[in-house]
C-alpha cells in the first residue's frame, strides 16, 4: 500500500479528489497538529470523531435542515444527555478543547441546551464568584446538576452597559437584592439558552445601595424551580423565537417583578458588599466582564473554524465540479482551475490559517491574564481587552465574507442547504454581533491606540507595552518590497506597521485637532470614529501577520515550513493589495511596486494549487461534523446530492395535501371555466 502524505485518502473516492490528495506535498496529520498546536491535542481529535464514528446513537438521526426548530431541541437535548452520560469514555474529564471537539461533532454548530452553560456561565462563575460561592455552584454546574446562561443584554441595550435597566437593590434590613425590571425595554433579551432551559442564570444588573448606583454587577440567580422547571414566582421568562440560524440555541427573554435573591448571591470574587451595605470595589472596574473577555478570546479559534468548514466544502467540491473548458481541445476542467476560482478560495484558506495561529496566541494572553487577575494583578487587563475586541472584529467579519464567498464559490449547490453553508455563514456572522458588536469593539481598541498615539506624540515612545511599541518607531522614507534581495517577509511587516502607523497617528491627530478646535471630547470622537475604526483595522490586520510569521518561523518540518510560506506569501501579498489605498496615499508603496505585490499573489496562487485540498483536509473534520453534502471526505457528491433531495420530507408523498386543497380545484375551476 502507497503510503500518502495526504492522509484522507481512502480506496473508492472520487478519483478527482483523491487525485488532488496524491499531489499534496506535506504531511496532513502533521499540518493538524500546527492547526490544533499540539501533536497531541491532533491526535486526540482523531481518537474522538473515531470513538463518535462507532456509536451510531450520537449521529444525527436526519439532515439537520430536515428538521423543524422543536425536533432539532429535541434531537440536540437527546444527544447531550447521551454525552454528558458516556463524557468520560469519549475525552478526558474537564478538558475543554476535546468538549468542544466532541461538541462540534455530535451536537453541531447550531447549539444545544447547555451552550451557554459551557461557554460564559462557567467561566463566569469560575472568575467571579468567591471561594465559597463556588463550593456552592460551580461543582453543581460542572456536574450540569444546574443549567445556567450568562443574561446582560436587553431589549433597549446591549452595547451601552452603563444603561441597563434591570436594577439590584439592596434592601439592608433583609440582606437581599431586589431584581426588577422597571419597563419592557428592560427585559433581558438574547441570552442563549434563558428561553427554555437554563434553570439559573449570571445576570448582570445595575446595582443600588442606598440610592447610589454602583453600575454593572453579576448575580447568580435561580430562575426556575430545580424540580419541576417551572419559572419561579417574580419571573417571566420565554423564548424570543427563531433567528436568522443558531436556532437550536433558545434565546430568551427575562423579566424580573421585585424578584429577591440573598446579598450572598453577588459574585464576590473581587467586589464585596457587606451585610451594612458598604462596598468593597474590585482591583479593576470592569474585572465583572471577564466572561465576555473569555468568549471573545476564544472565539477567534472558533471563526477560523467555521471559515474553514466552509472553505473545506468549497474546495473539494471545486474539485469534483467540472464546468467549461479552459483549453477547447480539452475535456471540461475541474473549476478550481480557473484562477478566479482560486483566487475566490485561496487567500481565504491562508486567512483561516492566520486566525488559528491569532487566535492560538489570545488564549494563551487570556490564560495568562486569568492567572494574574486572580492573584489580584489587572496589569495587562487592557492590552487583553483592547487586542481581543480588534481580533473579534475583524475575524468575524472577514469569516463572513470567506464563507459567502466559499458558498458562492460552489455555484447552484451551494444554494442547496445539503451544502450546509446557509448555516454555517448565518452561526458565524452572529460572531459580528455577539460579545460586542463589531464597530463598537473597534471603538474600544481604537481607545487603547490612540492613548498610545498620545505617548507617541509627547515623546514617551518608551512606555509603549509590545502589541503597539511600533507606532514609536520610525518608518523607511519608501517600503522595501521588490528592492531588497530579501527573501523574509520583514519588508512586508515593515509595510503594514507602516500603513497602521500612519492611520493611527492620523486618525488620533484629526480627534486630538477636532479638541482643540473646541469640540468637547465625545463630539471628536464621534466625529473621527470612521478614521479611528480603519486604525483598529489595520492594527489588527498587522497583528494577525505577525502572529502568522511567528508561527512559520517556529515550524521546523521543512515540508511544512514550505507550504505555510507559501500559503503566508499569498497572504501579505492580499492583505497588501486589499489595503492599498492606504499604501499608495503617501507614496510609501509605488504602482510599480503594487505590480509586483500583484504577480507574486498570481504565483503563489498556483503554487499553492496542488495543495489546495489537502490544506483543507488537514483541518481533519469528519463528514459529521461538517454535515454538508458537498464536502463529504470521499468527494460523491452528485449521488448523495440526488439522495438528499429523495429524502425530503416533501418527497414523501407524490401529491401534497396543499395540491389537493388549492391547487387542483384551482385548475380544476380554471379547466372548466374555459368549457
Ligand atoms: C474551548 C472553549 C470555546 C468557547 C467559545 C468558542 C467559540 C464561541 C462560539 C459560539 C458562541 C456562542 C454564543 C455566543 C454568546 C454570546 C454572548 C454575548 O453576547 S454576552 C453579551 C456581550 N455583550 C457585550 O459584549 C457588550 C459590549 N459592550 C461592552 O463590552 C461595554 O459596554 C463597553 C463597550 C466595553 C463599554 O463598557 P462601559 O460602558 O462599562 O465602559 P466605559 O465606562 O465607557 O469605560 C471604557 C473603559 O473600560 C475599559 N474596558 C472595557 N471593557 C474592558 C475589559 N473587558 N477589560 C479591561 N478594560 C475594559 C475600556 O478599555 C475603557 O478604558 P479607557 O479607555 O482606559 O477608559
Ligand atoms: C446570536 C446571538 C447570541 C447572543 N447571546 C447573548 C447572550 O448569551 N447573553 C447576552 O447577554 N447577550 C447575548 N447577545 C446579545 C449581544 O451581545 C448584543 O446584541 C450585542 O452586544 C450588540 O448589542 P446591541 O444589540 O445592543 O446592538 P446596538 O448597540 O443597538 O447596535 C446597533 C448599531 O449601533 C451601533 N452602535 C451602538 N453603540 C455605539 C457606539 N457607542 N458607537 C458607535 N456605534 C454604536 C452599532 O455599531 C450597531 O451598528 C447575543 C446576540 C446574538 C446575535
Amino acid at each position: 500500500m502507497v503510503h500518502h502524505q495526504n492522509k484522507a485518502i481512502r480506496e473508492g473516492d472520487n478519483p478527482d479528489l483523491t487525485a488532488e490528495r496524491v499531489t499534496g506535498t506535506f504531511d496532513t496529520h502533521s499540518m493538524a497538529a500546527q492547526i490544533y498546536n499540539s501533536e497531541a491535542h491532533a491526535r486526540r481529535r482523531r481518537e474522538i470523531t473515531e470513538i463518535i464514528a462507532k456509536r451510531p446513537e450520537l449521529h444525527d438521526t436526519k439532515p439537520f435542515p430536515f428538521m423543524t426548530r422543536e425536533e432539532k431541541i429535541l434531537e440536540s437535548s437527546r444527544k447531550l444527555t447521551l454525552i454528558t452520560k458516556h463524557m468520560n469514555e469519549i475525552i478526558e474529564p474537564n478538558n475543554s478543547n476535546e468538549m468542544f471537539h466532541l461538541n462540534n461533532e455530535v451536537l453541531g454548530i447550531e447549539g444545544h441546551p447547555m451552550a451557554l452553560h459551557g461557554i460564559m456561565f462557567i467561566p463566569a462563575l469560575t472568575a467571579q464568584a468567591s471561594e465559597e460561592q463556588q463550593k456552592k455552584w460551580l461543582t453543581r454546574a460542572i456536574n450540569r446538576e444546574i443549567v445556567g446562561t450568562y443574561a446582560q443584554t436587553e431589549l433597549g441595550h446591549g452595547t451601552n452597559l452603563q444603561n441597563l435597566e434591570t436594577t439590584a437593590t439592596y434592601d439592608v434590613a433583609t440582606q437581599e437584592f431586589v431584581l426588577h425590571t422597571p419597563t419592557i425595554t428592560g427585559l433581558k433579551w438574547w441570552p442563549g439558552n434563558l428561553g427554555k432551559s437554563s434553570n439559573y442564570a449570571v445576570v448582570v444588573a445595575l446595582m443600588f445601595i442606598k440610592g447610589k448606583n454602583y453600575g454593572p454587577h453579576t448575580f447568580m440567580v435561580p430562575l426556575r424551580d430545580e424540580k419541576t422547571h417551572q419559572p419561579l414566582k417574580g419571573i417571566t421568562i420565554g423564548d424570543i423565537g427563531p433567528k436568522i440560524a443558531y436556532n437550536v440555541t433558545d434565546n430568551g427573554f427575562l423579566g424580573f417583578d421585585h424578584y429577591r435573591i440573598p446579598r450572598t448571591n453577588l459574585l464576590m470574587r473581587h467586589t464585596r458588599v457587606e451585610p451594612d451595605g458598604t462596598y468593597v470595589k474590585p482591583p479593576h472596574a470592569k474585572i465583572n466582564y471577564s466572561a465576555m473577555v473569555h468568549v471573545r478570546s476564544h472565539m477567534i479559534t472558533g471563526q477560523a473554524i467555521m471559515l474553514s468548514y466552509a472553505l473545506t466544502i468549497a474546495t473539494r467540491y471545486s474539485s469534483v465540479r467540472r464546468q467549461g473548458q479552459i483549453d477547447t481541445t480539452q475535456p471540461e476542467v475541474k473549476v478550481l482551475e480557473y484562477q478566479t476560482q482560486q483566487h475566490r478560495l485561496f487567500p481565504y484558506i491562508a486567512r483561516a490559517y492566520a486566525f488559528v495561529f491569532a487566535g492560538a496566541e489570545t488564549v494563551k494572553l487570556y490564560e495568562r491574564v486569568l492567572e494574574e487577575v486572580a492573584t489580584g494583578n489587572v496589569s495587562l487587563m487592557a492590552d487583553l481587552h483592547a487586542l481581543t475586541s480588534g481580533l473579534k472584529s475583524v475575524v468575524s467579519h472577514y469569516t463572513a465574507q470567506g464563507i459567502e464567498q466559499a458558498r458562492m464559490a460552489c455555484g447552484g449547490h451551494g444554494y442547496s442547504q445539503a451544502s450546509y453553508m446557509s448555516e454555517i455563514f448565518g452561526v458565524a456572522v452572529g460572531g459580528c454581533t455577539y460579545e460586542g458588536e463589531n464597530m463598537v469593539m473597534l471603538l474600544q481598541l481604537a481607545r487603547y491606540l490612540v492613548k498610545s498615539a498620545s505617548l507617541v506624540k509627547t515623546g514617551q515612545s518608551s512606555k509603549l507595552g509590545p502589541l503597539v511599541a511600533y507606532l514609536g518607531a520610525k518608518s523607511d522614507s519608501t517600503s522595501l518590497i521588490d528592492r531588497t534581495p530579501t527573501t523574509g517577509f520583514a519588508e512586508y511587516v515593515k509595510t503594514f506597521q507602516h500603513i497602521a502607523r500612519r492611520q493611527t497617528l492620523k486618525a488620533a491627530d484629526k480627534f486630538f485637532g477636532l479638541m482643540e478646535k473646541g469640540e468637547k471630547r465625545p463630539i471628536a470622537w464621534n466625529k473621527s470614529s470612521v478614521e479611528l475604526n480603519r486604525a483598529s483595522r489595520l492594527h489588527t490586520r498587522l497583528y494577525i501577520v505577525e502572529a502568522f510569521v511567528r508561527r512559520v518561523e517556529e515550524v521546523a518540518d521543512p515540508r511544512l515550513k514550505e507550504v505555510l510560506t507559501d500559503l503566508l506569501h499569498l497572504h501579505v501579498n492580499y492583505e497588501l493589495l486589499d489595503m492599498s489605498t492606504y499604501a499608495l496615499e503617501d507614496g510609501f508603496v509605488s504602482s510599480s511596486q503594487l505590480d509586483y505585490v500583484r504577480d507574486q499573489l498570481y504565483f503563489y496562487l498556483a503554487k499553492i494549487r496542488p495543495n489546495a485540498v489537502s490544506l483543507v483536509d488537514s483541518w481533519e473534520f469528519s463528514d459529521q461534523e461538517l454535515r454538508s453534502v458537498l464536502g463529504r471526505r470521499d468527494g460523491h457528491v452528485y449521488e448523495n446530492l440526488f439522495a438528499w433531495a429523495k429524502a425530503s420530507p416533501l418527497n414523501k408523498t407524490d401529491v401534497l395535501p396543499s395540491v389537493d386543497k388549492y391547487l387542483k380545484p384551482l385548475m380544476e375551476s380554471a379547466r372548466a371555466s374555459k368549457l
